[in-house]
């Protein structure tokens, strides 16, 4: 069974005149110790499709629908308690202005104290205090972070906090959504460095949502490319970093010249992300697709499997002989 399986996913935003359909038919599994990352431009339902996961998504304002199953139990049924006794221990998520995360009026150290006594109520301060040392290194921060105040923190050193904040309950599922962009490249990769290797020791599961095809490409087993909602392919990275199938696939991995060397073609794939609100007949890519043709203008297609192993996944009509 997979740790994480969605099933026909979808999410909207209820605005005053319209719906926003940020995520549709999104169906993805998630191995026990995968590490997959997602990726797609801006605006195409990354953000929103891991806070769906972790329930986070503001429930006056958004529907969501489909199974969103851990552990073979739909998250999306739990109580609020028991979905709030899953988090840090089992789910746990870091974004990448997490400064609001934390309280401006008490020392980092007390509040990561509160977040451990969350699980372990009678956990002694020394013991506490033991745990958050060992997490500072493994982002690379110092002891006496533990007695600041969050405003004494850089922007960077405010998100390491974070990112150990979420290590504190050896989560089983991690979601880093752009938690290490904003961090220089030597710091960026040391800590996923660190988090690899706790990965591998402590049994953790890592969905990486980033811009950055190179970081997944260093870091991640699988890759999903989602457009405009919708998941366009999936697949271990070494064979669609490699050999990307979806048309929009290979677009994205053009405008990053370091991987195919293509230096001239920096403009990625032109045009733009259709209005969301909007019904979008046959494949949401055709507009902007160099290949499409009548049908892909007409009938959605559907995410076929196109391996033997079954993992590699990609929605296009060009795609898997037809
Ligand atoms: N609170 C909200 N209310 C209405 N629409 C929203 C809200 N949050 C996001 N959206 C819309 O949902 C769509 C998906 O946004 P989302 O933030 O999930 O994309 P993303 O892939 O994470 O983008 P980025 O890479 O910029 O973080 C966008 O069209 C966005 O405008
Ligand atoms: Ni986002």
């Amino acid at each position: 069974m997979a740790l994480l399986e969605l099933k026909n996913v979808n999410v909207r935003y209820i605005m005053k005149d319209k719906k926003v359909h940020a995520c549709q038919h999104v169906s993805l599994e998630i191995e026990e110790q995968d590490s997959i990352g997602i990726v797609g431009e801006s605006g195409s339902g990354k953000s929103t499709l891991a806070s769906a996961v972790l329930r986070l998504l503001p429930h006056r304002i958004t529907q969501v629908d489909g199974e969103i199953l851990y552990n073979g139990k739909d998250l999306l049924k739990l109580t609020k308690d028991e979905m709030d006794a899953l988090r840090w221990t089992d789910l746990s998520i870091v974004f990448q202005k997490s400064m609001s995360a934390l309280s401006p009026v008490h020392k980092v150290g007390a509040q990561m104290e509160d977040v451990y006594r969350v699980h372990f109520p009678n956990a002694d301060k020394n013991e506490i205090k033991q745990r958050v040392y060992d997490l500072f290194k493994v982002v690379n921060l110092s002891d006496r972070v533990y007695e600041l105040y969050p405003h004494e923190l850089s922007g960077g050193m405010m998100q390491r906090v974070s990112i150990a904040l979420s290590l504190l309950h050896n989560p089983r599922l991690l979601v880093l959504d752009e938690a290490t962009t904003a961090l220089d490249v030597v710091t960026q990769s040391q800590i996923l460095r660190e988090i690899m290797s706790l990965e591998q020791n402590l049994n953790v599961t890592r969905i990486m949502i980033t811009h950055d095809v190179s970081v997944v490409a260093s870091t991640c087993k699988k890759i999903a490319v989602m457009y405009a909602g919708r998941l366009m392919e999936s697949g271990e990275t070494k064979d669609v970093l490699v050999n990307p199938q979806h048309p929009y696939t290979q677009g994205l991995l053009k405008s990053f010249p370091s991987f195919k060397g293509a230096k001239n073609d920096l403009r990625g794939i032109p045009g733009s992300l259709p209005d969301l609100s909007q019904d979008i007949p046959g494949c949401v890519f055709a507009p902007r697709c160099p290949f499409a043709t009548e049908k892909c203008r007409t009938v959605e297609p559907e995410l076929k499997t196109i391996n033997e192993k079954g993992n590699w996944k990609v929605a296009c009509h060009k795609v898997g002989g037809e």
